[in-house]
């Protein structure tokens, strides 16, 4: 008897799910048959190859919040793929975790081979990989299932977590972010607010102590204060991060932190940072512009751990040259900056249309 299914069945508020545009290729909808966890694979778009994003293992209220998120972040990585110059299409993974519920080790390991088997199932349009909730380890355990999955533990012959590659290009567009900003892509002595000490807010934190920038950092895990005080940055609650002044607010956490709400009450010249679909609903790019905030558009800015993933597996992987590529993050939001500009457009406008140029599709502005 799967240990999770009634709870993942609960009925849900109709009034609460907020489903995006539906243009996906294919989604798949699954009770894992070993977890009762209800697993999603959104495949976006196989326009440019085979699907690649990360699988998310979350706590949700409702499995259909799960679709929701599935839906946008696969979207999201059809662009991101196009953006950063990959021969990937988009697509992306969910188990819903019903909230409340901590998952046992076994738990995780049934639903890392549910994923595995959904992915199979799939016949080759789609590879996944680690995201919020996965990791490296678990990753090994889906390729019980299917081969088409990357990011194994460098002990199993995989190429590890994307983290470092990701907080590469987070680093390279805060440099071309400063730059457009100031006229110097130097960190020394600006005041910079991270929100979110993960595997790659940490990363982050950790260069631009070392690089001489003041550091406000926030987490709502506690437990992180510790990296703060290793790097004598200042530490906030999450919503006074959202409000303190300084040059630039670095969002590594979850998706949706620039509300209408949040974007009102930012004290800061730019906002760029690794947490996927950052705005709550697209028109946040043209508040954040009116505003005159910079923003530098997610899908944009966190392509390095991908580059990294579709890169490193494959055999001819050249190292330097993915490092070259993840650096090139500036000079595509440098590009992105430069255009919306000229066109009279916000940054994601910019961002759309520079992957829609790769996608051959209608351009959306
Ligand atoms: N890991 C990667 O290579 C990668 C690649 C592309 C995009 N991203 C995105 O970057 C973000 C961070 O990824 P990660 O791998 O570091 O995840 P992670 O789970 O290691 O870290 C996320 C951190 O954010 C904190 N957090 C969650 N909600 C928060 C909030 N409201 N305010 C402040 N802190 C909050 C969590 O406690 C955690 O410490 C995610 O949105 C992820 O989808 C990550």
């Amino acid at each position: 008897m799967p240990a999770f299914a009634s709870a993942a069945h609960q009925p849900h508020d109709a009034q609460r799910i907020e489903l995006p545009d539906f243009d996906h290729e294919r989604v798949l909808v699954v009770t894992g048959a070993r977890s009762g966890l209800v697993i999603i694979v959104a495949v976006h778009s196989t326009v440019l190859g085979q699907a690649l994003g990360g699988a998310r293992l979350w706590a949700y209220d409702d499995w259909q919040d799960g679709l929701a998120d599935a839906l946008r972040l696969s979207a999201a990585m059809t662009l991101k793929n196009a953006a950063a110059g990959l021969s990937r299409g988009g697509g992306k993974a969910v188990i819903v975790i019903p909230r409340g519920t901590t998952l046992t080790e076994e738990g995780r390991s049934a639903a890392m081979l549910d994923l595995g088997d959904a992915v199979e199932s799939l016949g080759g349009s789609y590879m996944t990989a680690e995201d919020v909730g996965t990791s490296a380890e678990l990753m090994a355990v889906v390729a019980l299932r299917t081969a088409h999955v990357c990011g194994l533990p460098p002990e199993q012959g995989g190429v590890g977590e994307p983290a470092d590659a990701t907080a590469e290009g987070v680093l390279a567009a805060i440099r071309s972010t400063l730059q457009r900003l100031d006229g110097t892509d130097d960190a020394e002595g600006r005041h910079i607010v991270i929100s979110g000490l993960g595997n790659v807010g940490s990363r982050v934190a950790r260069a631009l102590s070392a690089a001489g920038a003041r550091l406000t950092v926030a987490d709502v895990n506690g437990a992180r204060r510790a990296l703060a005080d290793q790097l004598g940055a200042a530490w906030v609650a999450p919503d006074e991060a959202l409000t303190t002044q300084a040059d630039l607010l670095v969002p590594c956490g979850l998706g949706g932190v620039l509300t209408s709400a949040t974007i009102a009450g930012l004290r800061v010249k730019a906002v760029v940072g690794a947490a996927n679909n950052q705005l709550a609903d697209r028109t946040g790019a043209r508040l954040l512009a009116g505003r005159g905030i910079l923003w530098a558009p997610d899908f944009v800015v966190n392509a390095g751990g991908v580059i990294y993933l579709d890169a490193a597996s494959r055999p001819d992987a050249d190292l330097d040259g993915i490092a070259r590529r993840v650096d090139g993050i500036a000079d595509t939001v440098t590009r992105v900056f430069a255009d919306a500009e000229a066109s009279g457009i916000t940054t994601l406008e910019a961002a759309e249309r520079l992957a829609a140029e790769r996608l051959h599709r209608p351009l959306t502005v």
